[in-house]
Formats: C-alpha cells, structure tokens, sequence
C-alpha cells in the first residue's frame, strides 16, 4: 500500500532532491539524513521520517546511496510522468515565470504563454512562445497540456481558468488573489508570495521581540 504524504514532506521533497544532485555531482556516494538535516538546517528526526516515507533504501551506518534516493524521491514526486504545463497571461509574473529554467528540475515543462494583447502575439522569450489565446485550443490538444499556469489580473481569472478546464487541463496553479470555481475533478494550488513575506516579516518581529502581541 503506497504511503500517505503530507504536504508538509512534498514541500520539502524538492530541497533534498536539489542538495542530494549537487552532491551527486560533486562526486558523493552516500548520505545520511542527519547530514542533509544539518546542511538544510532542519530537524533531524523530520528529515529522517520524510526520507523514510519515500524510500526503504536507507542503511544503518552508511545511510542513503544518493542515486538511490534521488530516484526515490523523483518517483515519489511524479517526476518523469512528463508534466506539461502553460501560462495564461504573458505580463510582468508569466513572462517571469515563461524564462525561468528551473521548473525542469521539477519534472515540469513550461511550453509556451498564451494573452489576449495582440501586440505580444507570436513572439518568443528565451526559445519559449507567447500565442494568441485563440491557439490555446490547439496547443493543449496537440502537447498534452495537462497544468495550467494563471497569471492573469483577478478580474481576469475565473475566465481563464475556465478556458483551462475547458481544453482538458486537470491543475492549476493560481497566482491571482481570487478564488477560483473548477469542477471537482480539477486541483487548485494558490500561490501567494505576499503571504509568504507576511510570515516572514512576523517571525522577524518576533525574534526581534518587537511584536507586540507577543
Ligand atoms: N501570487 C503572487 O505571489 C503574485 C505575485 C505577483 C503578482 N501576482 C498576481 O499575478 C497576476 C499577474 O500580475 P502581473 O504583474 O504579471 O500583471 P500584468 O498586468 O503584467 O499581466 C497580466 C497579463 O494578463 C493578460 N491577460 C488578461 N486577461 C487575459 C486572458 N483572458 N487570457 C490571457 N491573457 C490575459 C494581460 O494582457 C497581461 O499581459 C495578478 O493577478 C497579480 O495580482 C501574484
């Protein structure tokens, strides 16, 4: 029976897999989870469990065998199922996003932008294409797109998510400050960098004792 994961351990998949490549790399051979908990600055005995739930792989005393536990880890991500993804919404964010090369060390595959400005229409931004909105139809038919990418203004947002769902796309990540209605079968993960910097900013207060709640 596959194990059940937290979305505390997926969010902290990437970062070991990310370290362990650099080490591969550089020539390492294995690791332990205390290593990886002490160069990543998190808590051994959670490193421990997490690598646990994705991989029998581990040995006392040796540890992990790091090509071992990267492909643990990619498989245990969905790494290799070929995730590919587009962008509505060619603006400050989806071009950001559209040139950004790190996604394919996630496993996904950015392939192009779609926007409603005709003045963008066709161009290309580091080997990536910005189309007219018109040819989202035939791009998710003939690429297989199963990931949307909304970077669109709110107001925005609802109709291109709908035209997401409707060219069979089941996930979608959502950069605009809106609820989004989708059918069930479709996932939604909002992102929020504000929230993240809100976080942040009250951890600092606290650990300034500036915080006056506290
Ligand atoms: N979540 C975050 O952390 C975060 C951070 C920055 C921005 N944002 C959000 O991301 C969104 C984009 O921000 P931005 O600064 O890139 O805006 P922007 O105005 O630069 O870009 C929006 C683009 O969407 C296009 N567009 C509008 N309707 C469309 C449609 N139906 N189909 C295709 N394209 C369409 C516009 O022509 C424009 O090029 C906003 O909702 C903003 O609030 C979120």
């Amino acid at each position: 029976m596959q194990k059940t994961i937290s979305p505390q351990t997926l969010r902290r998949l990437p970062a070991y897999l990310h370290y362990l490549r650099v080490l591969l790399k550089k020539g390492a051979v294995n690791i332990s989870a205390t290593m990886i908990a002490c160069e990543l600055n998190l808590n051994d005995v959670q490193v421990r469990k997490d690598l646990a739930l994705v991989s029998g792989s581990g040995r006392p005393k040796t540890g992990y065998e790091i090509k071992n536990l990267i492909s643990d880890i990619e498989h245990c991500l969905g790494y290799g199922n070929g995730d590919r993804a587009v962008i509505i919404g060619a603006g400050e964010l989806g071009c950001a996003l559209l040139t950004y090369e790190g996604f394919t060390e996630y496993g996904i595959d950015i392939v192009a932008a779609f926007d409603i400005d005709r003045s963008m229409k066709d161009t290309t931004m580091n080997g990536k294409q910005v189309f007219s909105v018109e040819k989202l139809p035939a791009v998710c038919s003939e690429r297989k797109i199963n990931i949307g990418i909304i970077t669109v203004e709110a107001k925005d947002a609802q109709k291109a998510s709908n035209m997401l769902v409707e060219n069979g796309v089941m996930a979608i990540w959502n950069f605009a400050p809106v609820h989004l209605a989708v059918p069930d079968h479709v996932l939604v993960q909002n992102e929020n960098l504000g929230s993240s910097l809100v976080i942040l900013s009250k951890q600092l207060a606290n650990k300034l004792g500036t915080d006056q709640n506290s």
